[in-house]
């Protein structure tokens, strides 16, 4: 059974409420039936009551009382939402009436319902951007007090019958922190490891990439990775993690043994963290891409509740495949 398969199957024991902002959008309205066909999850669509409707319709879908739709201009929510984004964001000078208006966009609307409880995770983004989406999980639902910060990855299933004999990894942080410095590059990489048990239930074995592998160059970029390797060996001893390796190395078991011999990770890693979202964000799109992966996300992990995101040009199937994550982030 294929990784994408699994996580849909695991997903469907434990159903949950996703609502999703962009209700307007084919792909979004199209991997929603496909989520409640599969017994994924319930869904909200948020959009213009005409506008999801009329998408609904384009499915020939019967998809009866599994989906609803919230209109946030004529939602019953949207007074108490206004007054919870009031509460939450007044000491930052928002007055009532930002807020009022703040309550009816569609991003904001979603997080608030699963900041209230009235759902337990959402996914956005295939038509907002990054940066608006991860702005209101941040504002809206917030960090875990447990989280040094929230940060994001993907889940990247490689194509059936890989030469290297792998089916899915966890590449962080490709979609959130943009430059993170050694501390926080230890703590995508502690997150990131859980994710990779969370998901993929396998051990995690974390590699920090790097342009250099154990000193074969020197520049501060560097040393940034080898230090987060230092606060990694430092404060969680237990976890099998290695750098600074260049990706080669990580991957590939021959070279992971020659050019880091010894290195229990090397060659082997399954969780990769990239030292900045350059690096991120364009590996993952050349994995995707060239490489025919299937690359879920950007998943946020360190929020307080599910909240998360997708890329521009993600498909119906991709959006499917984040309900089914976001599912099983809720039922955690
Ligand atoms: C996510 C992002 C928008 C946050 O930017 P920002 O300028 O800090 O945004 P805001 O100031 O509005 O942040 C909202 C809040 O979240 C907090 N925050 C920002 N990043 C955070 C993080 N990684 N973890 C926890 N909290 C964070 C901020 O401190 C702020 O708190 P406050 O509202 O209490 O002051 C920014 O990091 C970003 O644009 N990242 C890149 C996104 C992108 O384009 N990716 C490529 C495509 S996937
Ligand atoms: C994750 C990502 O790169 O998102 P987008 O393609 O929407 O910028």
């Amino acid at each position: 059974m294929s990784v994408l398969q699994g996580l849909q199957d695991r997903a469907a024991a434990r159903p949950a409420h996703i609502v999703l902002s962009e209700g307007h959008d084919p792909r979004v309205v199209a991997g929603a039936v496909s989520a409640v066909q599969a017994g994924i999850a319930r869904i909200t669509l948020v959009g213009t009551t005409d506008e999801v409707h009329r998408q609904l319709a384009d499915t020939g879908a019967s998809v009866g009382p599994m989906i609803a739709v919230e209109d946030p201009q004529t939602s019953s929510l949207t007074d108490e939402f206004a007054q919870t984004y009031f509460d939450l964001r007044k000491h930052k000078g928002v007055s009532e009436d930002i807020a009022a208006i703040q309550a009816r966009d569609p991003l904001v609307f979603a997080a608030m319902m699963v900041r209230n409880g009235h759902a337990d995770g959402t996914v956005g983004g295939a038509v907002a951007t990054t940066s608006d989406t991860v702005r209101a999980a941040l504002q809206i639902i917030g960090k875990a007090k447990d989280a040094p910060l929230v940060s994001s990855f993907f889940l990247m299933a490689l194509p059936e019958g890989h030469p290297s004999g792998r089916s899915a990894m966890i590449f962080g942080d490709c979609g959130l922190v943009i430059d993170p410095n050694a501390e926080e590059l230890a703590a995508i990489a502690v997150a990131s490891a859980a994710s990779c048990k969370q998901l993929l239930g396998d051990a995690p074995k974390v590699a920090l990439l790097s342009f250099s592998t154990k000193g074969s160059a020197r520049h501060p970029a560097v040393t940034k990775v080898s230090d987060a390797v230092e606060i990694l060996q430092r404060d969680h001893p237990d976890l099998p993690a290695d750098g600074e390796l260049q990706f080669d190395a990580a991957f590939v078991p021959e070279v992971g043994a020659s050019k880091a011999p010894g290195s229990t990770v090397a060659g082997h890693a399954n969780v990769m963290i990239f030292p900045n979202l350059d690096a991120g964000n364009i590996g993952y799109k050349i994995a995707q891409r060239i490489g025919g992966a299937d690359a879920i996300g950007p998943v946020l992990q360190g929020l307080s509740k599910p909240a998360n995101d997708l890329s521009r040009g993600c498909t119906a199937q991709d959006v499917t495949n984040m309900i089914a994550v976001t599912t099983l982030q809720a039922s955690s």
